[in-house]
């Protein structure tokens, strides 16, 4: 597998936003999301394998884990089911963030695990390339669906996929909203959701709030 980066910080996404969490960055991406915030991780890494990873993971004393990347699910599907295997079997929380462009029954999850599965909306450039039997391969109560948004034509896209696919929150589906950092703002976001009266969660990616909005490796 290719590491880009490892590091502990607060989980500034998801349900597990501000809980202190062990950060595996993979090297590369199959997309190329207009927004992303992660350029340096498309190409730079080194070589590492499945134990090497865990046995870096395990110098930290907290036992949950955000795989990222770059796309993890692009890594090799044998290596990253090992590093899925070794945090199963030692009780690690594990979260995923993934693209929702690659089939994510790729890997198959221990308990504690799951995914959170980005939807590209139109301002990202890369909605063609979303596989959307990923929404009935999702589990309802263990994944997060999330959709990051630029405007308000990609909300209104949003709301049409989830009517399309039957992922509404009274189906029991975790869905998450976050704004484009620096182009949408937070407050515009929380009013279309408060309009809609949805009951959806809204995000901010906190680490932007607690460092520098560049800084790497938090
Ligand atoms: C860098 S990506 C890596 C994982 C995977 N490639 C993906 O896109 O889900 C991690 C998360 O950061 C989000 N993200 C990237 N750039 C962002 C930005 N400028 N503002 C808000 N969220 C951003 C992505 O949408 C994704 O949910
Ligand atoms: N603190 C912090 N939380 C994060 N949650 C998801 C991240 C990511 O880049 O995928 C991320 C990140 O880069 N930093
Ligand atoms: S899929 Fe993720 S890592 Fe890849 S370009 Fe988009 S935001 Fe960046
Ligand atoms: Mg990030």
């Amino acid at each position: 597998m290719k590491l880009n980066e490892l590091f502990f910080s607060i989980q500034g996404e998801s349900s597990s936003m501000g809980l202190p969490t062990v950060f595996v960055r993979f090297t590369g991406c199959n997309l190329r999301c207009s927004y992303c915030d992660t350029t340096y991780a498309y190409f730079e890494g080194t070589r590492t394998t499945p134990e090497e990873i865990f046995r870096r993971i395990e110098e930290y004393g907290v036992r949950r884990v955000c795989l990222t990347g770059g796309e993890p699910l692009i890594q090799p599907r044998e290596e990253l089911q090992q590093l899925l295997d070794l945090l199963g079997g030692n009780n690690y929380e594990v979260s995923i963030e993934t693209d929702g462009s690659i089939d994510i029954e790729r890997v198959k999850l221990r308990p504690k695990q799951r995914f959170v599965l980005d939807i590209k909306v139109p301002s990202s450039d890369m909605h063609t390339y979303m596989d959307f039997d990923n929404l009935k391969r999702v589990v309802p109560e263990r994944d997060e669906i999330k959709f990051v948004v630029g405007n308000e034509e990609d909300y209104l896209w949003s709301k049409e996929i989830i009517r399309r696919y039957e992922i509404s929150p009274e189906r029991g589906y975790r869905l998450l909203f976050s704004p484009v950092y620096g182009v949408l703002e937070p407050r515009t976001l929380a009013e279309w959701i408060l309009q809609d009266e949805w009951d959806v969660r809204l995000q901010v990616q906190l680490h932007k709030w607690l460092w520098e909005p560049g800084k790497r490796g938090v």
